[in-house]
């Protein structure tokens, strides 16, 4: 198995699940969203299967159908998938890493169970523990999303130690807002040479003065390019143009969580800035309001100059 251990650095997209119109996933679409991503966003890196792939929507089979796709699709086009492998049970977890593993992809990235909690860093550690094993020869990440999960243990702690218990563990990606923790993430991290990946778009700038060595997150999808223009202004210490990208970001998420932004809101914005069919979101309780969408899609659209 020839797999690149680069380490894993910059933008990537937590990509969107494409559905058919009835509900059932979309294979077809992954090819061209590939291309979108990579053409029109200049990001070729994927997080497949998380927070906005809905992925705790989705059966074990559907999962791992979906992770292949974009690994045989991405071949030669994208520089790294990392598949989201947590599941409330721990088997379906490990059969999900082994299947990663299986299909060529670059790393698996994994949340807390959320039902029955860890209820401190010891036990989440020895979860992760469990997990590494099933893929001994994948990069590990530990998802941190206390908004979602409800485990809101400092990430710090549950990185104190773990090179021992894990030899495959190579970083996190934190999706929570408590900058004190994420710079101590970051100050641990160097020595072991992980990536801190952050996952809260809105606020990059503030985790990349921490030094986060990339940022995963949904609105890489559509704002990219925009993004990466960030990222630039950063490394050559020009924070005006780096503040007023981010400031922008702010804006538009801001508006859309005024009028109601969850997963389905997103997707069909992506739907609408991208032209790709990606369909409903699959849990029928998510509303899957059209207008709204448009409104937001448009709103990005005019503060970013897109056309
Ligand atoms: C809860 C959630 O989905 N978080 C995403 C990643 O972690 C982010 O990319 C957000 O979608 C983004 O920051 C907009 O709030
Ligand atoms: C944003 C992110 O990383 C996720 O959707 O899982």
């Amino acid at each position: 198995m020839s797999r690149d251990m680069k380490k894993l650095t910059g933008l990537v997209a937590a990509t969107f699940t494409p559905l058919t119109t009835d509900g059932a996933i979309n294979l077809s679409v992954i090819g061209s969203y590939i291309d979108y991503l990579t053409e029109k966003q200049s990001v070729k890196k994927v997080f497949v299967n998380g927070t906005t792939g809905e992925a705790c929507s989705f059966t074990v089979d559907e999962r791992k159908r979906l992770a292949a796709e974009w690994c045989l699709q991405g071949k030669g086009k994208l520089e790294q998938v990392i598949v989201h492998v947590g599941c409330m049970s721990i088997k379906d977890t490990q059969e999900l890493a082994q299947h990663a593993s299986s299909i060529g992809a670059d790393g698996i990235a994994v949340i807390s169970p959320s039902y029955f909690k860890p209820t401190n860093a010891d036990a989440l550690r020895m979860f992760l523990k469990e997990v590494g094993a099933s893929a001994p020869d994948l990069p590990l990440y530990y998802y941190h999303i206390p908004s979602m999960t409800g485990v809101a243990l400092e990430v710090a702690d549950v990185l104190n130690g773990i090179e021992k218990m894990i030899p495959s563990f190579k970083g996190v990606k934190y999706s929570g807002t408590d900058l004190r923790d994420l710079g101590q993430c970051v100050c641990y991290s160097q020595s072991h040479n992980w990536s801190v990946l952050y996952g809260v778009d809105e606020q990059l700038l503030g985790a990349l003065v921490l030094g986060v060595h990339g940022a995963v997150g949904s609105t890489y999808n559509y704002l990219g390019c925009k993004m990466k223009q960030m990222l630039s202004a950063f490394d050559e210490g020009n924070m005006t143009q780096a503040r007023d990208i981010q400031f922008k970001c702010m804006d538009v998420i801001t508006f859309a969580k005024n009028l109601g932004f969850d997963v389905a809101v997103n997707k069909q914005v992506m739907s609408e800035l991208s032209g790709l069919a990606l369909g409903p979101p699959r849990l029928p309780m998510l509303p899957c309001p059209i207008s709204k969408a448009q409104t937001i899609a448009q709103k990005i659209k005019d503060s970013f100059c897109l056309t």
